[in-house]
């Protein structure tokens, strides 16, 4: 009887959504299974790891909750959770949905309860590292918000059904912003749903070096053989095959053999392709040809989690108003503030006091003051004068014709970000204009920068310019 019922239910969804995604997502889930409890019936189905579970949360289960309710007669809470790691295998997971651990229970509110961590389960023992996979860069790791929002979809999206869409996956950001940790991300969950993947993280030095050593030996063929056969390749910091014209044309070869067979190929660098200097055009035009996503430096809220999510993988509380002290303070990037967490409990350790601001301060003495020299409206409005060819007056003066006003606009919203000046003062600073006019200007780039790609790359050129 439940079954049919979930049956009847994916009946349906086959109906509404995408043949792709319902193929993806829906299809191989095991059937549901009813149970009947006080608040009401209860549709319990498992799902084979975490980030199929956050996808289809999200993606799906208000509709699948409808259609449920309508199909039953009556409300029909989904509680989704994760199947047992035995079940992470190629061979269907029905077989062992009755055997869920207990505390792995959806909660009262329909959604589904992750356990603390849940890290996809490693390589295979009999390919320990040849993968070169970081096994804890996962996306249960990864703290989301909105800088790495696409690049997260995009990359779960992959995750679960690579070789299909988004291939190649470009994605690209300034340093420390977790370009590295997205798709070790990607190959740690596809291993952990098809253990038999083949799969390869590479940094793009190491696949020169590759190429230089069968090279001298004069071994392409292994060199082929070892690249073309697998179904996901990560190459990091494409940038550095720059004048590396022998390397380029043996990723070149590699790349089109993967296109070919549908495996999938993300690669990461710090511009967008386009951007790309001494790398051939037939080769950045390629990485364009998928999907090109970029990762932002996180905003505070964002940088906040993080450090309350990392500190308690240290083993450590970090009270929420130190975190925004620090988050406020270090802005850069998140391996900045990993630095600066691990010296904040180095320093509580140490000293055998509690975490609070002030032991913070004190910490991160050293980094504040430098933070402090760092990013002036100034120099925002001097480097973006430059950059799309006005004079640094125009950023003060009362003319209003597009081609000024948007290069202010930009300054504007650019000064907010980057600097801790209040609004009146950013104002005062750009021909003493009024607070509401800056904000104006930052509601409004910031709302066009999501979606305007070409603006976001440049705001993400002068961004890293800013940070030196
Ligand atoms: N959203 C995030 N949540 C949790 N940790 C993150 C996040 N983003 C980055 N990190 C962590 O920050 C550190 C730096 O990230 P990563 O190495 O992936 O950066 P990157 O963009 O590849 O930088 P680079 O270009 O310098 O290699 C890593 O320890 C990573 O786990």
């Amino acid at each position: 009887m439940s079954s049919d019922l979930w049956q009847r239910c994916c009946e349906r969804l086959a109906t509404e959504l995408p043949e792709q995604q319902f193929a993806t997502w829906i299809r191989p889930l095991p059937a549901g299974l009813v149970t009947h409890t006080e608040a009401g019936p209860v549709m319990s189905v498992r799902v084979p790891n975490r980030f199929k579970l956050d996808w289809i949360r999200n993606q799906y289960a208000a509709r699948i909750e409808a259609l449920l309710a309508e199909l039953n007669g009556q409300p029909m809470r989904l509680e989704l959770s994760l199947a047992p790691r035995e079940a992470l295998s190629p061979r269907p997971v029905a077989a062992a949905v009755h055997a869920l651990p207990q505390g792995l229970n959806g909660s009262h509110n329909g959604h589904a309860v992750a356990p603390p961590v849940v890290s996809p389960a490693p390589a295979p023992a009999s390919q320990p590292s040849r993968n070169r996979l970081n096994p804890s860069l996962t996306f249960d790791t990864l703290v989301p918000g909105r800088a790495n929002q696409m690049a997260r979809t995009a990359a779960l999206h992959v995750a679960g059904a690579p070789g299909q869409m988004y291939n190649p996956l470009f994605i690209y950001g300034g340093v420390g912003l977790g370009k590295t940790h997205l798709m070790n991300a990607v190959g740690n969950a596809l291993l952990a749903d098809r253990p038999d993947a083949k799969v390869l993280y590479l940094h793009a030095e190491q696949f020169i070096s590759d190429v230089v050593k069968n090279y001298q030996r004069k071994t392409f063929d292994e060199l082929k053989a070892k690249y073309h056969q697998l179904d996901l390749l990560l190459i990091d910091d494409v940038q550095f095959f720059a004048g590396k014209d022998r390397t380029q044309e043996e990723f070149f070869n590699a790349f089109e053999a993967l296109l070919a067979k549908k495996a999938h190929i993300i690669m990461t660098s710090d511009t967008y392709p386009k951007g790309l200097v001494d790398i051939d055009e037939r080769l950045t035009s390629r990485f364009d040809s998928g999907l090109t996503v970029a990762i932002e430096p996180p905003e505070l809220e964002m940088r906040v989690a993080i450090l309350i999510k990392k500190a308690e993988t240290e083993g450590a509380q970090m009270p929420e108003d130190v975190a925004f002290f620090v988050a406020k303070n270090v802005r850069a990037n998140v391996r900045e503030l990993e630095g600066a967490l691990r010296k904040i409990l180095a320093y509580s350790r140490f000293s055998h006091k509690e975490i609070n601001i002030a032991l913070a301060r004190e910490a991160l003495k050293d980094l504040l003051s430098i933070q402090n020299r760092q990013i002036s409206v100034e120099n925002i409005q001097k480097t973006v004068a430059d950059f799309y060819k006005i004079k640094v007056a125009d950023m003060y003066s009362k003319k209003r014709p597009a081609s000024i006003a948007r290069p202010r606009q930009i300054a504007m919203y650019l000064a907010k970000e980057l600097t801790q000046k209040s609004l009146p003062e950013i104002g005062e600073l750009f021909g003493g204009r009024d607070h509401t006019t800056v904000l104006h200007a930052v509601r409004k780039i910031g709302g066009e920068r999501s979606k305007n790609t070409e603006l976001n790359q440049q705001l993400h050129v002068l961004e890293q310019t800013l940070k030196g």
